[in-house]
């Protein structure tokens, strides 16, 4: 059968990005499944979902590293993805070796421009390879050149076999007319640092910047670029010097490279052996584009030092090696200008950097380079959960991230072992209570059965009528306030009757009070978030979603609702001193204790809000009915049923790269409510909003 030509396509939007189509095509099939072939979705935006799902694809092998898989990890992809598709024409050009621009000299001389993609000040902005016998670069050295030489004792690593030879040169990214001038690489041509052991000889120009460039006949002022050259390999032709020029007008303020051991370094750690980039895929043209960028990234690494902020960037000058994670670049290093959102003082709570945006980079009128925080938790979690930014599309969530619930101020939360009865533990049970005969006491609120299976999975029984009682409250037990706090809030002189609160069905964990031990099957919850997830923006415009990068499978849990706890009346000052996009838009009440005899009041009523501190939750979309999410309520450490946890797991199979919604329960035609609330546009055909129009909502 004929091979149908839009995969074709694919592949070759995807090689262009040096990605070789053995990646593309397992990744490509899931995609098709997923967006259930429709191709228009794929080939969207130069195939940008295509290109993320095997970024993340990537990353998910990451993170089964740091979850202990022992999987070697690929390469990271991201940062080359934000700096290939800031490309003006086509989104994927951008690091091309251009042919025109390949300067006619000297048969024995070879220049390469392998230009960045300008930004803004178009053209200004570049790394050049400049691959020359050493005559001709010593006979471009201008009067104000500074010369270092030094010995150099270099690991040869950086993932280069040692010595070998480089019969075949793939120049799949080069033009028709670049291929006319290929660089001989015949066998004879030694592999960067092959021939670069201890002892050989580095030499390490630095122009001088006080000094124009006299003499040298170019039209650059010097004073702008930062260059270092370097001998790093001989063939029996002579020997290669490699020249990196970087002009520093587009480079952030106060961008350095200190020397080129410390790039070399940065490369090995960024491309390890085990990314096996001198495969039979190798290519040299790759290869050195990998290598301006290194130079760039590293550069801007130490720019980003001097600036004071929380991502956890790693000291590249430290001793010890650094661990791969903490060398992601999450942000293009030009015009950066970073700022920590304040916290107020929580121990607890961890400070998103909220970066400003590079300028705008539009492509066709639409935007395509993106970037990315690696770890939004910024370690708080077992996980790390990603977030992708589309750079120029929204703005970056501004939110301290906490992974647990934290109490703003007047809540009453009562914990203590104190409160905690003999018949609400199993303080007698040892090991895990799922495999004992008989289920102890905290399985009573489930009538006597577990809510987990043995695989930490809901069980098919208890998920049903959870589902059941979201999709068919009528059908089940209500109770009704005598003085509702719903409805005080919506009208505080003259409340309307109470319209009724389901009695929910509780899960109730094991916890310290109990004899078993943390692995015990009924401690899900507690245990945190397990599952590969990430953060990135929906294209309806609901702003950002979350979405599983990996299949889960029907009843996982998958995150709990954390936020700030707030009495009633905290939620409705902070709703009412609250405008434009600071609105709070995350509150969830914990409304099943309002059954209690008691008239509840707004001092004691509490709710969660993540607006201001929310762990990954607070990007949960709304869908209408058939979300692929369940809130389930979990008893933790609080016997009662005041305080407690929501927690999501999901209603079916989802599978990876879709997105995870829940049904906040709106009530679109509630135009009373005092939270305003969005179009829904979910697109489910079950939606709720049919008329679209403004309303009021409720979780
Ligand atoms: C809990 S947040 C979810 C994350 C949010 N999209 C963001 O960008 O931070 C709830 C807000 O997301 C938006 N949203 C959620 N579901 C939506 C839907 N189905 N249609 C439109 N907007 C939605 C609304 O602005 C809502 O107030």
């Amino acid at each position: 059968m004929a091979p149908n030509p839009r995969v074709l396509k694919a592949f070759s939007a995807m090689n262009k990005l040096g990605i070789a189509t053995e990646r593309v095509r397992p990744v490509l099939k899931k995609l098709l499944l997923l967006y259930d072939e429709n191709w228009e979705l794929i080939e969207e935006g130069n195939y940008r979902a295509l290109a993320d799902a095997i970024f993340d694809d990537a990353d998910d092998k990451l993170t089964s590293e740091k979850n202990g898989d022992p999987e070697p990890p690929s390469e990271k992809p991201h940062e080359r993805w934000s700096k290939l598709t800031s490309s003006k024409d086509n989104g994927i050009k951008n690091l091309e070796l251009e042919a025109d621009k390949i300067p006619q000299s000297s048969n024995r001389t070879r220049l390469l421009n392998v230009h960045r993609a300008p930004v803004q000040n178009e053209g200004k902005y570049s790394v050049q390879f400049v691959l020359s016998p050493v005559e001709k670069i010593s006979s471009t050295q201008g009067a104000s050149d500074v010369q270092y030489t030094n010995r150099v004792s270099r690991d040869p690593g950086l993932g280069f076999p040692k010595r070998e030879t480089i019969r075949d040169c793939n120049f799949d990214n080069v033009s028709n007319t670049s291929k006319k001038q290929r660089i001989n690489c015949s066998p004879q041509f030694s592999l960067p640092a092959s021939n670069v052991g201890p002892g050989s000889v580095e030499t390490f120009l630095l122009r001088d910047k006080t000094k124009k460039n006299e003499g040298s006949g170019s039209a650059h002022d010097y004073s702008t670029i930062f260059q270092t050259i370097h001998d790093i390999a001989s063939s029996t032709c002579g020997r290669v010097i490699v020249s990196l020029k970087c002009h520093r007008t587009l480079l952030q303020q106060n961008f350095h490279i200190s020397n080129f051991d410390d790039v070399l370094k940065f490369m090995e750690t960024k491309y390890p052996r085990s990314d096996n980039c001198f495969g039979p895929q190798f290519s040299l043209v790759k290869y050195l584009k990998k290598l301006c960028e290194g130079y760039v990234e590293f550069g801007a690494i130490l720019a980003d030092k001097s600036l004071s902020c929380n991502l956890p960037y790693h000291d590249i000058r430290q001793t010890s090696a650094p661990k791969r994670d903490d060398l992601r670049i999450d942000y293009p290093s030009t015009n950066m200008d970073k700022k920590v959102v304040n916290y107020s003082g929580s121990s607890d709570s961890v400070a998103l950097v909220v970066a400003q945006r590079q300028p705008m980079n539009k492509i066709n009128g639409k935007r395509v380079a993106c970037s990315r925080i690696s770890d939004i938790t910024n370690g708080t979690e077992k996980v790390t959960i990603s977030l992708l930014h589309e750079i120029g599309g929204e703005d970056l969530p501004k939110f301290n991230y906490i992974p647990e619930n934290i109490i703003y101020q007047s809540a009453y939360v009562h914990i203590s072992l104190a409160r905690i009865a003999d018949e609400d533990c199993c303080s007698s049970c040892t090991g895990d209570c799922l495999s004992s005969s008989v289920p102890c006491a905290c399985a009573r609120d489930t009538r006597g059965e577990f809510a987990y299976t043995p695989k930490g999975l809901l069980t098919e029984e208890f998920l049903r009528s959870c589902i059941s009682m979201k999709l068919k409250p009528q059908e089940h037990y209500q109770f009704f306030c005598q003085d509702c706090p719903l409805e005080r809030a919506k009208n505080a002189y003259s409340p309307e009757k109470c319209k009724g609160h389901l009695e929910k069905k509780f899960i109730k964990e094991c916890w310290r009070k109990c004899g078993c031990n943390m692995k015990c099957g009924n401690r899900v919850v507690q245990r945190g978030i397990t599952r590969k997830l990430q953060v990135f923006v929906t294209n309806k415009s609901k702003g950002w979603g979350l979405r599983t990068l990996e299949k889960l499978p029907k009843g996982a849990f998958v995150c709990e609702y954390a936020g700030e706890v707030l009495t009633n009346m905290e939620l409705y000052e902070r709703n009412n001193s609250s405008t434009g996009k600071y609105r709070h838009t995350y509150p969830v009440l914990l409304d099943s204790d309002w059954c209690s005899e008691k008239i509840l009041n707004d001092e004691d009523a509490l709710c969660l809000d993540a607006t201001y501190y929310g762990n990954v939750s607070r990007f949960i979309n709304h869908r209408c009915f058939d979300s692929n999410l369940l809130e389930v309520p979990v008893q933790v450490e609080t016997p009662d049923r005041h305080y407690y946890h929501i927690a999501f797991f999901t209603k079916r199979e989802v599978n990876a790269y879709e997105e995870l919604t829940w049904d906040y329960g709106i009530d679109f035609e509630d135009y009373n409510h005092p939270i305003k609330a969005f179009q829904c546009s979910c697109g489910s055909e079950y939606c709720r909003d049919n008329g679209k129009k403004i309303v009021t909502s409720t979780f």
